[in-house]
């Protein structure tokens, strides 16, 4: 029997959340439940106080903030790639920050794509976020070939979900490299990394992953689990902020390769300054940056990543099950006849830190959401995401998000809206 939840067993579950004095080190605002960490995360006191400390060194320091005061700019991508391969499982030296991740998934794919003989085609698939396809078309016509014919899009049976074994069938000796995602941006499917990394190991394919969707949200073991390459943004579950820097993830078994797309900062540190034009490229995943790192954009970071040290990915992982199975099961309980269908997979190693639920009046349900006060996102053509973060959202927030989702449908407060989506959600 499934046990009937009421506002008392949300208090409950708040009272034994180890990770509760968490939410005090964010902004959150009064009156709002704020469900879109998983679009853009909000922004704790660290990481503004980080912020500020940089704005300070470049105001006090001037140029020589790059290689004095707390926290010297030269060295901020390798630093802060310390601190970040935690979260993904990987050597610190695997690890740096720069970029984006459109950026990262051209640099890494410009450097991993090397089409010869019969293997020359790329394998993706039809869910994954459309800058990612976008790009990897366009390094397919980089490389003279049609994407038509040399990008393999791995088909979903539901249009929700992938089946792995849908895709190791499809890694054919055609395919040269292989790029995925950790967690997919609307069903919050979890891939299977480890036994999709050792499939296409056998098979002699590279294979990256997107982490977009996963990283600060799920543990993950690259560098064990043998992952050529991945890279991610920083701004969703991590919290930078909006258009923080991103990252990547390079395997030690391919430190020495050249990176397909260089820049002076692709340089080893110490010989970056002699200005030669001949570039002697870092030996780690330093070698994959490109230009002067973006600063101000990196600051909130350190303060950000501070939070994720101190908290503990496997402890975020818990709580985010736990609160996204609570939101779950009381929709179920409490939305009963209304027309929602959950698209994400139950079992708890599939699920990633998102909801993906559809409603035929979603886009106008969002709105009513945002009117009463609960932030959602919505994704094209009906489909509401919502994210209850481990750090700073609780399960009574659940409770209430939950209970004024149901005043809109039995009111029908959604009817006031058009069925239209806004501009960006
Ligand atoms: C899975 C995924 N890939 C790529 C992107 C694009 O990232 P960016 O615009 O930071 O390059 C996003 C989100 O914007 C995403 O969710
Ligand atoms: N970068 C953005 C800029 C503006 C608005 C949204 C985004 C997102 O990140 C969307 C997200 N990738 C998604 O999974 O829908």
């Amino acid at each position: 029997m499934t046990r009937q939840l009421t506002y008392e067993t949300a208090i409950a579950l708040d009272k034994q959340d180890s990770l509760a004095s968490f939410r005090e080190e964010f902004y959150l605002q009064d009156n709002q439940i704020y469900l879109d960490g998983n679009s853009l995360g909000l922004l704790s006191k660290r990481a503004e106080k980080t912020l500020h400390t940089l704005i300070d060194s470049w105001k006090t320091l001037g140029i020589d903030g790059w290689t004095e005061g707390n926290y010297p700019w030269f060295y901020l991508s390798e630093s802060l790639g310390d601190k970040m391969a935690q979260l993904v499982g990987a050597f610190e030296d695997e690890v740096i920050v720069t970029g984006s991740t459109t950026t990262n998934l051209h640099q890494l794919v410009a450097t991993f794509y090397k089409p010869a003989g019969k293997r020359t085609k790329i394998l993706a698939d039809e869910l994954n976020f459309p800058s990612d396809i976008y790009a990897l078309q366009s390094q397919i016509q980089q490389k003279g070939f049609d994407y038509q014919e040399h990008l393999v899009q791995v088909k979903s049976a539901d249009g929700h979900t992938l089946k792995e074994e849908d895709i190791i069938e499809a890694m054919t000796d055609e395919i040269a490299l292989i790029l995925l995602p950790s967690v997919l941006y609307r069903s919050g499917q979890i891939l299977d990394m480890k036994r999709l990394t050792e499939e296409a190991r056998q098979r002699g394919i590279v294979i990256g992953f997107d982490l977009c969707h996963s990283i600060g949200s799920i543990p993950h073991e690259l560098s064990e689990w043998g992952v050529d390459f991945a890279f991610w943004c920083t701004y969703k579950h991590l919290n930078g902020g909006p258009g923080s820097v991103g990252s990547l993830y390079v395997n030690r078994k391919h430190f020495g390769t050249a990176p397909g797309l260089a820049g002076w900062f692709s340089s080893k540190k110490e010989k970056q300054f002699d200005m030669e034009h001949t570039l002697t490229h870092a030996e780690d995943a330093g070698a994959f940056q490109m230009g002067t790192p973006h600063v101000l954009s990196l600051a909130p970071l350190i303060g950000s990543l501070e939070l994720f040290h101190e908290a503990g990915i496997e402890q975020i992982r818990q709580k985010s099950l736990a609160l996204t199975r609570f939101m779950k099961e009381l929709m179920e309980q409490e939305l009963k006849g209304e027309q929602f269908v959950f698209r994400n997979p139950d079992q708890d190693d599939r699920r990633g830190g998102h909801l993906y639920i559809e409603h035929p009046e979603a886009a106008r349900i969002c709105r009513a959401l945002k009117d009463e006060g609960v932030i959602p996102d919505f994704r094209t053509p009906n489909g509401i995401r919502l994210a209850p973060v481990a750090l700073y959202n609780s399960f009574e927030d659940v409770w209430n998000s939950v209970q004024i989702l149901k005043r809109i449908m039995k009111e029908e407060l959604y009817k006031k809206y058009e069925n239209k989506r806004g501009v960006v959600a």
